[in-house]
């Protein structure tokens, strides 16, 4: 009946079935099993105890010696007996302890066993599939998704335990009057298919709370994204209120749900202590059970009544808290089934041509970003693709650097066909420069040896050199100066500089730069523009550039629009 209640939501039977096939990992198997240990031991110490009532009750009336059960532990003291009780209610203690260890233990390892698999498919995903994630919606998945995962498994966990310990005090009451006992399950089946109604309305205030939570979520990081143009649009105002609302919505629903679990735990309270005054109604009028048996189902009826109103709250966080699970495996298996070609083959040292022959590409659902793409692009020269907004300059740089596989039509390295196979491996020979220049946390050191880990002092300062970043000698600690989320706040520029390093110290045979000296005034534009000419004595450059000098230093242009190569 409790597993009933905390399936009825939609498609929570594969939710349940997705979370015991989590459980059964290697990794999670010993802790389950501990779990369900400590759980039935608790249950069956509190079933014992109160079996044990009865000879307890015949020990102290001679009216009781009458009850069916009296005669068991008969002859022992009352000392004994007591201590025997005392022995249960700590051993039920101690299992209680041992199981909220347990739970935690798994729901620990099973939420970092999910966000780890999240992880590393997503990294291993193709690009494409990548670039079209919603914004924010692979953190909200990996932070917040999946933390609830490790509620709802506590949900279930306690789900499991509530069922057990209501299913050894109905064990105990139907061995102290079985008759009593089958009143009880009849009238509480009744009441709780007379109170669905109440249950579905709390089940859907839950599913609402968790769109609320998404939308908040997704709200809260497109303001943090975009509070630069907030600003400068003198959005504050308009900002802030609409995040108020969100966050006023998400409370009233919050109450509502709370609400609603207190309302729905009321109703059961009430109607749970209504089949406990007719069970004992029946026993004493029509069964005849004598009184010592009903102070006995009585006081297994009253510890019953709070289980149930407990397994109503914890059905609803584990629905409120399950479809986090559904989205985890979605994501995950989204991410294996666009999983990134298996690196098997090496490809060849781009030594003389990139040539490009009816390429397209074609994003689902778009019209074509690429088509009909003829191109040879010698090596060891300076080429900048330019074109309008929209015209396929990044899709054609991605097929390049290996990024991105063409739907149609073949790349070829020095007359080598490019395969599928080949492509991390070519990507390995490229280096990718990005208009918002990345700079991860730590140093600048950390940040160059990103691209080398074994960069000699002088390999990065001279890489820092060629890349015009000698502002880098000027920092506190030079290489050693803490640089974006964690220390100084670079600006754009210096932060395109000490990408460009970064890409330089890996000796790629091809460099792509997407805008990549866009943050940058003029003059070190133009220093950044002739740097990059010289570098191809060693390199080939393939540069996104609109304007600037870029287009007239290059040894070849590529103007492109609407997807195709148009007379630059
Ligand atoms: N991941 C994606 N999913 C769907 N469509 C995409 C994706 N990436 C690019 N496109 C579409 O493909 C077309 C070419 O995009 P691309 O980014 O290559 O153009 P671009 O010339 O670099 O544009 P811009 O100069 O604005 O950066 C556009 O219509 C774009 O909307």
């Amino acid at each position: 009946m409790i597993f009933i209640q905390a399936l009825q939501h939609k498609g929570a039977a594969m939710v349940m079935r997705q979370v015991l096939d989590e459980l059964r990992q290697p990794a999670m198997r010993r802790g389950s099993v501990r779990m369900l240990c400590a759980s039935l031991l608790a249950a069956s110490t509190e079933g014992i105890g109160f079996v044990l009532l009865v000879p307890l009750l015949a020990s102290l009336d001679a009216e009781a010696s009458n009850l069916p059960l009296a005669g068991f532990a008969s002859g022992l003291p009352l000392s004994v007996l007591l201590a025997l009780f005392v022995a249960l209610v700590g051993l039920r203690a101690g299992a209680e302890v041992w199981r909220v260890l347990s739970v935690q233990d798994v729901s620990r390892a099973l939420v970092d066993s999910l966000r780890m698999n999240a992880v590393q498919n997503m990294l291993g995903a193709r690009w494409r599939w990548l670039s079209g994630l919603r914004e924010g919606e692979a953190e909200a998945l990996l932070v917040s998704d999946i933390d609830r995962c490790a509620y709802a498994v506590e949900m279930l966990a306690t789900l499991v335990r509530l069922a057990l310990a209501l299913a050894a005090l109905l064990a105990a009451a139907i061995v102290v009057s079985p008759p009593a006992a089958l009143v009880a399950i009849a009238g509480g089946l009744f009441a709780y298919l007379l109170f669905a109604p109440v249950r579905r309305k709390a089940r859907m205030i839950g599913e609402e709370l968790s769109a609320r939570h998404d939308t908040v979520h997704t709200q809260l990081s497109r303001t943090m994204r975009g509070l630069r143009v907030i600003k400068s649009f003198g959005k504050e105002s308009e900002h802030a209120r609409m995040l108020e609302n969100g966050f006023s919505a998400l409370r009233r629903t919050e109450r509502a749900y709370v609400g609603s679990s207190a309302i729905a735990q009321a109703i059961l309270q009430v109607g749970g202590g209504a089949v406990t005054a007719l069970a004992i109604w029946v026993a004493v009028t029509t069964l005849s059970i004598p009184l010592p048996t009903v102070l006995v189902l009585t006081a297994i009826f009253v510890r019953a009544l709070p289980l149930i109103g407990q397994v109503q709250a914890h059905a609803q966080g584990w629905a409120h808290a399950s479809p986090a699970f559904e989205s985890a495996r979605k994501f995950i298996g989204a991410s294996k089934a666009h999983a990134d070609a298996v690196a098997s083959a090496p490809a060849p040292e781009f030594k003389s041509v990139l040539s490009l022959r009816d390429v397209g590409v074609r994003f689902a659902g778009r019209q074509g970003a690429l088509s009909g793409i003829d191109l040879d692009i010698a090596s060891n020269r300076l080429v900048v693709i330019c074109g309008p907004s929209g015209s396929g300059k990044s899709t054609l740089a991605d097929i390049c650097s290996g990024l991105t596989f063409p739907d149609s039509g073949t790349v070829a390295i020095n007359g080598i066909r490019l395969e599928l196979s080949m492509l991390c491996s070519w990507r390995s020979r490229t280096a990718y420069v990005q208009q918002e220049a990345v700079i991860f946390g730590g140093t600048v050191r950390d940040n160059l040896r990103f691209a080398d880990a074994h960069a000699t002092e002088d390999q990065m300062w001279a890489a820092l050199e060629e890349a015009h970043a000698g502002f880098v000698r000027d920092l506190p600690d030079g290489l050693d100066c803490p640089v974006g989320a964690t220390g100084r706040e670079l600006s754009g520029g210096e932060k395109q500089r000490i990408a460009l390093a970064r890409a330089l110290l890996r000796s790629p045979d091809l460099i792509i730069l997407d805008e990549a000296t866009s943050a940058l005034d003029s003059a070190s534009e133009k220093a950044i523009a002739e740097a990059l000419r010289s570098m191809t004595e060693k390199t080939t450059v393939i540069a996104i550039a609109h304007r600037g000098i870029l287009p007239k230093l290059a040894d070849q242009v590529i103007r492109l629009e609407r997807g195709g190569v148009v007379a630059p």
